[in-house]
């Protein structure tokens, strides 16, 4: 079994970096950490960077996740290769590129390029933006699925993720305590769905709704609450149609053992309990 500890990072691929900088900075709140040759590296809490846009094709799109050690990673490696998923080991340059010591590549059943890193880099600095959207840190990613039963499978038994509650047949699914790292929602092809970024008040979460609003960034969901985790959110889209959550106060997993995953329908009440509907986001809106 692959033990996922956290999401480490998500990697953007931009045709336009100075477009994709102006977002992150101005609207989303990141802090520059470098500015590579191809690579924009992006801070939002006390690791090197949480975000990555790449020069290239905005189809190309990964997510890293982080696991305990090399022999770790080379157990991932041989659990992948035996099910038939195709594993790229990462060169020692592609390696630097990430800021991890080690990590292999592979898709998920869907598509979704996934790599699972060790050791990637912490910051002695403190995160500190120039736009002051209250964030806290990188905290979940949703995947499309192009068929979420399946995908389910392939994280909670090869990769050790917990399902926290279902939404028609969207997974809600940890890998620590935190209620959700990754959220698996129908799609005819993979992608990202949505990039979350925890925010430390529900203030924040109503400012950047006026400051977002005011700047002409498409809100494509909320202020609401979410039923399931609790949390306060808004969603907003970013370049390539990128989209961004930021939320506050997801609920932790107390007791592992006993935990249940609850049900809910498929219906805008089971994704804001305050009335907020959806708006292009593939989600229900009536
Ligand atoms: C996948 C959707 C839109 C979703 C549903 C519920 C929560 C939550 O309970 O926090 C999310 O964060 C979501 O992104
Ligand atoms: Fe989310």
């Amino acid at each position: 079994m692959i033990q996922l500890k956290d999401v480490s990072y998500v990697r953007l691929g931009s045709p336009d970096l100075e477009q994709a900088e102006q977002f992150a900075t101005a609207c989303l709140g990141l802090q520059i950490a470098e500015r590579g040759k191809a690579d924009l590296y992006l801070r939002s809490d006390d690791r090197s960077h949480t975000l990555c846009y790449s020069e290239g094709n905005p189809k190309d799109q990964t997510v890293g996740f982080e696991v305990d050690d090399e022999a770790s990673l080379q157990n991932a490696a041989a659990t992948l290769e035996a099910l038939g998923h195709g594993v790229h080991a990462g060169t020692a340059e592609e390696a630097d590129r990430r800021k991890v010591k080690a990590f292999i590549g592979f898709r998920d059943p869907s598509g979704n390029h996934i790599e699972l890193v060790v050791r990637p880099e912490r910051s002695g600095r403190r995160y500190f933006a120039s736009r002051d959207a209250g964030i806290t840190g990188f905290s979940h990613v949703g995947l499309n699925s192009t068929d979420p039963a399946r995908d389910e499978r392939f994280w909670t038994q090869i990769c050790n993720a917990r399902v926290s509650d279902r939404i028609g047949d969207i997974p809600l699914m940890r890998v620590n305590a935190i209620h959700h790292t990754i959220a698996l929602v129908r799609a005819p092809q993979a992608g990202i769905q949505h990039i979350n970024h925890q925010v430390e008040s529900s203030d924040d979460v109503l400012r950047s709704y006026h400051f977002l609003n005011e700047r002409r960034v498409p809100i494509v969901f909320g202020p609401g609450r979410h039923p399931t985790s609790g949390a306060r959110f808004l969603y907003f889209k970013g370049p390539d149609g990128m989209i961004f959550e930021y939320s506050v106060g997801v609920d932790e997993i107390e007791d592992e053992a006993t935990h249940r995953p609850r049900q809910f329908g498929f219906e805008p009440t089971s994704f804001c309990m305050w009335g907020s509907k959806p708006a292009g986001m593939t989600l229900p809106n009536k």
